[in-house]
């Protein structure tokens, strides 16, 4: 299957009748990009690769329903946001409700008229392409453009139950920049504001892997995990970080530390288990980045 074509959505047609997947396919396939799926299974398998803007479900599947698959997708955390439209020979409104019921967001009868499946799949990704605008909204932090406090908590929670699954170890760091109140008191809040913008991005362009993960933890610090990433890893990598933070150069003549902007860190990289609490993991970070601070500052603690 080749990738589609950036900017463009999605949508996973997964129907056991060929013709009727043809069909479809057809007349969609001008504004985006279709996927076929000729069993529920398939069509789970495919959503949770790809990623679809919207499933058109046909009911009346051999083996699993749709009414079963949709269960499944609302199900899993990767699935259940994606829009689903049942597309069915099932023309009775007890079966509409039941389809609706079970988290549909529309129901199209078979035979369908080509110009109205048309009008409310574009209906439904127009309203996917607001909602996830809405949802990237919520998890950026304004000033710094970066993920913000709530967005780690969910990504957090994502890397520890996956970490703890595959038994794969998670490396959590706690930055904070030095001496920040005299910065703002002396050459005031916005070029603060200005510093905090490009301390942030500055990190995040250091980060490797597409799966390291920063966010704005609140006011002057900041937060990264590192999925699958060992104490000698991390600890190279968060040093690179504050290296490049040092290389900006921006000058804090108010700093007792250093006449330029630095950062202090704590770090602990752990292997996860599943019951344990994810609070009592995360403290040796807030612990180390004390101590960094405590035992003057311009450095990075790791917990052993
Ligand atoms: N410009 C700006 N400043 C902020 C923002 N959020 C927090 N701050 C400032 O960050 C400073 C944090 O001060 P402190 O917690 O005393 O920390 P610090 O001066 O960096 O001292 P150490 O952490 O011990 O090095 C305060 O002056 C806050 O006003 C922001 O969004 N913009």
């Amino acid at each position: 299957m080749s990738e589609p074509a950036p900017g463009r959505q999605r949508v996973l047609i997964i129907d056991d009748q060929k013709t009727n997947l043809k069909v479809l396919g057809d007349i969609l396939r001008q504004d985006v990009d279709v996927m076929l799926a000729q069993s529920a299974e398939q069509g789970l398998r495919k959503a949770i690769e790809y990623q679809p803007d919207l499933i058109l479900l046909d009911v009346l599947m051999p083996e699993t329903s749709g009414f079963e698959l949709i269960k499944t997708l609302k199900h899993q955390s990767l699935t259940s946001g994606i829009p689903v439209i049942f597309i069915t020979a099932l023309n009775d409104s007890s079966h509409e409700e039941q389809g609706l019921h079970l988290g549909a967001c529309d129901y199209i009868y078979k035979p369908f008229h080509t110009a109205i499946v048309q009008a409310r799949v574009r209906l439904h990704l127009q309203l996917a392409r607001q909602r996830r605008m809405l949802e990237q909204l919520a998890h950026i932090d304004p000033l710094t453009g970066i993920a913000n406090r709530r967005k780690y908590a969910q990504v957090l929670d994502l890397y520890w139950r996956s970490a703890a699954r595959q038994q794969s170890s998670l490396s959590i760091v706690m930055l904070d920049i030095d001496h920040f109140k005299e910065y703002n008191d002396h050459y005031g809040h916005a070029a603060g504001d200005k510093v905090l913008h490009l301390v942030a991005n500055t990190l995040k362009n250091s980060l490797k892997r597409p799966n390291d993960f920063i966010a704005r933890y609140g006011g002057e610090e900041f937060v990264i995990l590192l999925p699958e990433s060992n104490e000698d890893g991390s600890r190279q990598l968060i040093e690179f970080c504050l290296q490049q933070v040092k290389d900006l150069h921006i000058p804090h003549d108010y700093s007792p530390v250093s006449d330029i902007i630095t950062l202090s860190a704590g770090g602990v990289s752990c292997m996860p288990a599943q019951h344990q609490q994810l609070e009592a993991a995360i403290k040796p970070a807030d612990d180390m980045l004390y101590q960094a601070k405590q035992q003057g500052k311009n450095q990075l603690r790791w917990a052993n």
